[in-house]
């Protein structure tokens, strides 16, 4: 019997091919959540996975299901341990999206450093503020703080380096060999960055890390840039500082709530960027990342271990 698998209806058509190609059926819904899987549960070997959230609930009415494959590197909507226990491995496309989220944070910084968003409302709403004194900083010669120097954070250090930033990295208990930048404590980083961004995964130590405490330890005139996960920062200690300029502004592509509330408080503030975690979104990106959590799922249902599990069967 042919086998099966949940995919996302906007999948592309990279990772369609690899199930064709594998002679693997594809059933299309909107969002792969519980609900779908629940409803294909007794005929899907696989599913493609975006954020929605899996609950390990769910595993008792998906008996023939082998793989979860998430089209993207965080992996906190899924409980890694809980698939483990029911025989379903959990993948990441590690390769597909660093490269653009870096682009985008870097994208963020030149914006950033220009007040460009908050300088084009004003220009929208009448007011030709050519205001010198306000008129931000070159980024040469500012400070750029990474806390978390994995894929997204490397990519990031070598691009601001090249710009001519200053870099310091901080990336947890885990030392790295550094090819441009320096490594520092976080509370070194906090104070002297011009620039904090986040690209540590969701964990104990990292969860609501950026919170009152180290508002008030970074630049009144520095700017918080999160295209990590919501989960790493207090999000109404965020919008105290920044409702207080304790930091100047913030640049966010993650939020503890996605999709992020029209009304959430954040969409009042001023001194805000948001963007709704487009970060990995580009379409060189997306093609990636279909192709490789595609061929993941084909892996596992060839009966061969995955390439990139973040558990172990
Ligand atoms: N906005 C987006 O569209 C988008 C896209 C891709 C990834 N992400 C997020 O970015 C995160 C990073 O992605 P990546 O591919 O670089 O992952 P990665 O695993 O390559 O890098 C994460 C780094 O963080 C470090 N780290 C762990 N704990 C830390 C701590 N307490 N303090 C500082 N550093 C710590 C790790 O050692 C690692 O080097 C992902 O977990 C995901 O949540 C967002
Ligand atoms: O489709 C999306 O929502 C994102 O582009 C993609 O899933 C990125 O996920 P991340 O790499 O942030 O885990």
């Amino acid at each position: 019997m042919k086998k099966a698998v949940l995919i996302p209806a906007d999948f592309r058509d990279a990772g369609r091919k690899v199930f064709e190609d594998a002679n693997i059926e594809m059933i299309a819904v909107k969002n792969v959540d519980n609900e779908a899987l629940i409803q294909y549960g007794d005929q899907v070997q696989g599913a493609v996975v975006m954020l929605d959230q899996i609950s390990n609930d769910t595993y008792a009415q998906t008996p023939k299901l082998k793989v979860l494959s998430r089209v993207g590197v965080g992996y906190n909507n899924i409980d890694p341990a809980g698939a483990a226990a029911n025989g379903v491995w959990v993948t990441i496309t590690p390769h597909a999206n660093y490269n653009s989220v870096a682009e985008a944070i870097l994208g963020a910084i030149l914006m950033a450093a220009r007040d460009t968003y908050q300088r084009q409302q004003l220009l929208l709403a009448g007011k030709w503020d050519q205001g010198h004194a306000t008129a931000g900083h070159d980024i040469s010669g500012q400070t750029l703080g990474i806390i978390g120097y994995g894929r997204i954070g490397h990519a990031l250090a070598q691009k601001a380096a090249a710009l001519g930033m200053k870099v310091v990295i901080n990336n947890g208990a885990h030392h790295k060999k550094l090819e441009v930048g320096t490594e520092v404590s976080l509370d070194e980083l906090l104070a002297t960055a011009d620039y904090v961004s986040l690209s540590a995964p969701v964990t104990k130590e990292t969860t609501a890390m950026m919170n009152k405490q180290a508002f008030k330890q970074m630049k009144p005139s520095a700017t918080l840039i999160n295209f990590g996960r919501g989960q790493l920062v207090n999000h109404g200690d965020l919008i105290a500082a920044l409702k207080n300029h304790e930091i100047h502004s913030a640049v966010l592509d993650a939020f503890q709530q996605e999709p992020l509330p029209v009304d959430d408080e954040l969409t009042k503030l001023d001194n805000v960027f948001l963007t709704p975690h487009i970060g990995g979104g580009t379409i060189d990106a997306m093609d990636r990342g279909c192709h490789d959590a595609a061929s993941e799922v084909v892996r596992v249902l060839q009966g061969k271990k995955p390439q990139w599990p973040v558990n172990q069967l």
